[in-house]
């Protein structure tokens, strides 16, 4: 018996993608330099990213960033005031219109007035290669609303309708734009599960979300805009090492001399909490804070140094790329 997700993952889709002269695939999106204008604001400026066969991809920054025109003009709902932007080495509605890509916005009312079986009905049926609506709605979890008019729907469960139109055909390209808003903790998980079978089939996600432990659960890439710019593109691990920050803690007994203005002195420190006996530092330089622990004649017991996690590397390279505008 085939199921549901099954179904949906079809078959391995890893090259599925533009492939070039050798045949060897080559990337599924490109933006080369591009940029977009609102009268005076620059919603994105210079971007220039590709997105390769089977990668999963998060879209990070602040509000107002420019994750979501990014994602417009992807998929070619706006289009660069500069720059090129490419799907599948051709333009983005050709990809559309071939049904290379699934999409799930952030806004965008569902027609009003039709139950959410019709609705999915119509996406499988529109789409070049749909799947069955039953499977569609049972991958996406939704079968027991199937009958309910979409318009009564509470903002998560809505959230599920749009993956399910997302998902309703053999896309190679899965496009989405803060997925899991409104969307409950079980819901959340449920929902990154099916996106993981998916991305485990090969093909390449692409999704913006402010939940920055999702992005570092799922992603394999990373990309952060702060002001229209991308200002990182690595893995979670990368761009958390770029950030520099190290948290240490370690306990120091009574009489070992450690003090306050003694322990914030340190070289490397941006943040200090000394709870009873338990140090807490964050530190741009392990080494060197660490060094001079033992140099101040310290003797720290149970001592961990841990990297931190990409939320605080976030605010670290947002704040720097603010830092580096203002000057
Ligand atoms: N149609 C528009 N007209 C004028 N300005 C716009 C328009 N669309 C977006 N902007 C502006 O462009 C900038 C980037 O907006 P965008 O929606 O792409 O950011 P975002 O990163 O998706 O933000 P959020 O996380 O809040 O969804 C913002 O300053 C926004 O106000």
């Amino acid at each position: 018996m085939t199921t549901s997700t099954e179904a949906i993952r079809g078959t391995d889709r890893k090259g599925s993608a533009t492939r070039g002269a050798n045949d060897r695939p080559t990337e599924v999106a490109a933006f080369r330099n591009v940029s977009k204008a609102f009268g005076s604001v620059k919603a994105v400026n210079g971007s220039s990213f590709t997105l390769h066969p089977g990668e999963t991809v998060a879209f990070l920054g602040p509000n107002g960033a420019g994750k979501s025109t990014s994602i417009d003009m992807l998929l070619g709902l706006k289009d660069p005031s500069a720059g090129e932007v490419s799907l599948f080495g051709g333009s983005p509605r050709q990809a559309i219109m071939d049904g290379r890509v699934g999409v799930m916005l952030q806004s965008g009312g569902l027609l009003p007035e039709v139950t959410v079986r019709e609705l999915v009905t119509f996406a499988c049926k529109v789409h070049p290669r749909g799947y069955a609506v039953d499977d569609v709605l049972t991958t996406a979890q939704i079968l027991d609303l199937a009958d309910r008019k979409v318009d009564k729907l509470s903002g998560g469960q809505e959230q599920r309708v749009r993956f399910a139109l997302a998902t309703a055909g053999d896309s190679d390209l899965i496009v989405l734009d803060e997925p899991t808003t409104g969307m409950d903790v079980t819901a959340r998980q449920a929902f990154w599960s099916v996106m993981k079978a998916q991305a485990d089939a090969g093909r390449t996600i692409l999704f913006a979300t402010h939940y920055l432990e999702e992005a570092d659960a799922i992603a394999d890439r990373v990309l952060v805009m702060h002001k229209g710019r991308l200002i990182a593109d690595g893995t979670a691990a990368e761009i958390k090492a770029r950030a520099g920050q190290r948290r240490i803690s370690f306990d120091l007994h009574p009489g070992d001399g450690g003090d306050a203005s003694l322990l914030s002195a340190l070289p490397g420190i941006t943040a200090l909490d000394v709870s009873g006996s338990t140090v807490r530092i964050s530190t741009s330089d392990a080494d060197a804070t660490m060094a001079a622990v033992y140099r101040a004649g310290l003797y720290p017991r149970g001592l961990e140094v841990t990297g931190v996690g990409l939320e605080q590397a976030f605010i670290t390279i947002t704040a720097e790329a603010a830092g580096t505008e203002a000057n």
